[in-house]
């Protein structure tokens, strides 16, 4: 049915956006190395999630790129949660790190909760611990997870003021949809949280001006479910025969749409850029000095 209309949607290119973002950061990481801080980001991977594996590689490159010292910890997957415990505990005491991401998910065996809660919230770069959950949830300053960060300063790159939008959340995740809503609702956006139960979509999503795809199933939202005009973050990331593919049937939607991000190259690298500046975030926050310039919500 849209397949007919020619592609109007403005490209959000996350990927160019990303590298600005990675640029500034490495300039403001060498004005702190130039008063002997260098930032060091800690991640911690149990066993070989494949997905896992390419983010981490692609992580470990561009956390050195800024200038940042980069550590990386590999556990087998039949770890006990104690030995993971007893690391973060040690990255916790270690003045060279200032950030701490442990890759989810972690193997069944693991409490998730009790893991991302050990670590120290001010070393808590992805933004989980449920201290820096509470604190965003009541508008106090805490580390913000880097998926939803990335896609709010898209979104404020397209849009400006996102002030009185409708903005629809399709997936209600700890990771992504909770906190994405919680950061839209600070930009005073009138926030809808929809899910797999969530009745007649296709209709709410039509009265949508922003729309963040984050369920985990291809082309989950058809192009005929776009308000003309909206602007579409898509969190997918589904690797299927057609190779890596989003949440949206993006070449529906971007004929329908005012703006959309596309997969691979949009929210992904983001992501990562993020989680670098919430590591220079928590570096500048650990040594007293003023939170980074426009890396923060
Ligand atoms: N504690 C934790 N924090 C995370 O942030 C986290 C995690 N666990 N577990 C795994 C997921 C996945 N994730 C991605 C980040 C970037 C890309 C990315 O850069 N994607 C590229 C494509 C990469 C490719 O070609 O496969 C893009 O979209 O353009 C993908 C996936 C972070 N995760």
């Amino acid at each position: 049915m849209t397949a007919s209309l020619p592609i109007t949607a403005k490209l959000i290119d996350g990927k160019a956006f990303a590298a600005a973002l990675r640029a500034r950061i490495a300039t403001q990481a060498s004005g702190m190395a130039a008063q002997g801080i260098t930032p060091g980001l800690a991640v911690v991977l149990v066993g070989e999630d494949p997905a896992s594996q390419v983010y981490v590689r692609s992580k470990g490159r561009m956390t050195r790129e800024v200038g940042m010292n980069s550590y990386e910890h590999r556990l087998p997957a039949d770890t006990p949660q104690a030995d993971l415990l007893a690391l973060i505990d040690r990255l916790n005491a270690d003045p060279a790190v200032n950030g701490i991401l442990v890759q989810l998910p972690l193997p069944s065996h693991m409490d998730e909760f009790s893991v991302i809660n050990a670590i120290d919230p001010a070393k808590d770069v992805d933004g989980f611990h449920i201290l820096n959950v509470g604190r965003l949830a009541t508008g106090q300053k805490a580390m913000v997870p880097c998926t939803p960060l990335g896609c709010l300063m898209l979104l404020r790159d397209h849009l400006g003021s996102l002030s009185g939008k409708n903005a629809l959340v399709i997936g209600r995740s700890n990771i992504v949809g909770k906190p994405m809503a919680q950061l839209l609702l600070r930009d005073s956006a009138t926030v809808t949280v929809a899910h797999s139960r969530t009745a007649n979509l296709p209709d709410l999503c039509r009265q949508a001006d922003i729309v963040v795809a984050a369920v985990g199933r291809a082309h989950f939202v058809r192009g005929d479910w776009i308000k003309p005009g909206a602007t579409v973050i898509d969190v997918g990331i589904n690797r299927t025969d057609d190779g890596l593919v989003g949440d949206v049937d993006f070449d529906a939607a971007a004929r329908v749409a005012g703006a959309i991000t596309p997969v691979p190259g949009g929210v992904g690298p983001m992501t990562i850029a993020c989680l670098l500046a919430n590591t220079l975030t928590a570096t500048a926050r650990a040594n007293g000095l003023p939170d980074p310039d426009g890396l923060t919500p």
